[in-house]
């Protein structure tokens, strides 16, 4: 059975893996990924030039009965060069992702423009889902912003490059973000990043469940799964056929990779799921994914790609 995805010249004998943010912090979280026989490949979690501590504690919170996560991790990392030691340093046949956060377009300019002027040899995925200008909304719901910075990055990058996007919820705004991003030579598109700013209550005690923001934080996990599903249908029914698409979002069987397969995507990344079962998830969901293709008599996951039907 052929199990495979495609991004670029990357071949991937497996289509899943971590979803930035989630184990892979540190070195050793990024080898328990690509050491997993289930995994495709390893993305780094989002980098700023330097290091950062995050928000404080609680800061994630596992929902019940299995419904999510909320998170306000403020973005924990160990800074750009701990990143790019690692991904120049690792030996592995599987293709790296090296994602990078900066909190100004100049961060995120300085951090792409070292990428390039590097040896690193994977793709690269710019998380659009940081602020713009205190006072401006993220820069994926800032169409004119999201145009520009792609504009200057493509001035000088030439490596795999994609964008990591929050999920949309009117039909225009999907025709709106597809129009931009149809005018650059991205490698992929990965969608959807958490639901923004869901609030979630502890019942004893009648107080939210994380510290930062007043509670306010990304949603995951299974109560995301309609709203991935939608962008990446509604992204891979607008972008241009080169540009590939990473379903992100609400995955915790199989069959709901086999749901995001069949939207429109050619490598499947989880979050919550992993942060709940840790890499033992990657071989669950590859053999639950097996046996729904195998129930309809699929080979491969070609023969599914991107094939939802609708009702005529
Ligand atoms: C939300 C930001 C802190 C601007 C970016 C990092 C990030 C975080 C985070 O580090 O809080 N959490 C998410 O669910 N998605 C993200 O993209």
């Amino acid at each position: 059975m052929d199990l495979t995805g495609q991004i670029a010249n990357f071949h991937f004998n497996h289509i899943l893996l971590n979803a930035a943010g989630v184990k892979c912090q540190t070195t050793a979280e990024l080898d328990q990924v690509l050491a997993s026989p289930y995994s495709g490949s390893v993305v780094t979690k989002s980098a700023t030039p330097m290091t950062r501590p995050g928000n404080p504690s609680p800061r994630y919170y596992q929902l019940p009965e299995e419904l999510g996560s909320v998170n306000s991790m403020g973005l924990p990392n160990e800074g750009f060069a701990y990143y790019l030691d690692y991904v120049l340093n690792k030996k592995t046949d599987k293709p790296v992702f090296f994602s990078v956060a900066g909190l100004t377009k100049d961060d995120n300019l300085a951090m792409l423009m070292e990428l390039e002027q590097s040896n690193f040899n994977g793709l690269v995925e710019l998380n659009l889902s940081c602020p713009n200008v205190p006072g401006k909304p993220q820069t994926a719901y800032d169409f004119e912003a999201t145009r520009a910075i792609l504009t200057e990055v493509f001035s000088f990058f030439t490596k795999p490059l994609g964008v990591k996007l929050p999920p949309y919820f009117d039909m225009v705004h999907f025709d709106m973000i597809a129009a931009v991003l149809n005018d650059f030579p991205l490698a992929f598109v990965n969608t959807i990043n958490s639901i923004g700013n869901g609030l979630a209550i502890d019942p004893h005690t009648d107080t939210v469940v994380i510290k930062p923001k007043g509670g306010f934080g990304g949603l995951g996990g299974s109560l995301v799964k309609a709203t991935a599903l939608a962008n990446v249908r509604a992204l891979r029914e607008r972008l241009n056929e080169s540009i590939k698409i990473i379903g992100t979002g609400g995955v915790t069987s199989g069959r709901d990779v086999y749901d995001l397969v069949l939207c429109g995507a050619d490598l499947v990344e989880v979050g919550t799921q992993l942060m709940v079962e840790d890499t033992p998830v990657f071989e669950r969901l590859e053999g639950e994914l097996a046996n729904e293709l195998d129930k309809k008599d699929y080979q491969s996951l070609a023969e599914i790609r991107g094939k939802l039907q609708i009702i005529s």
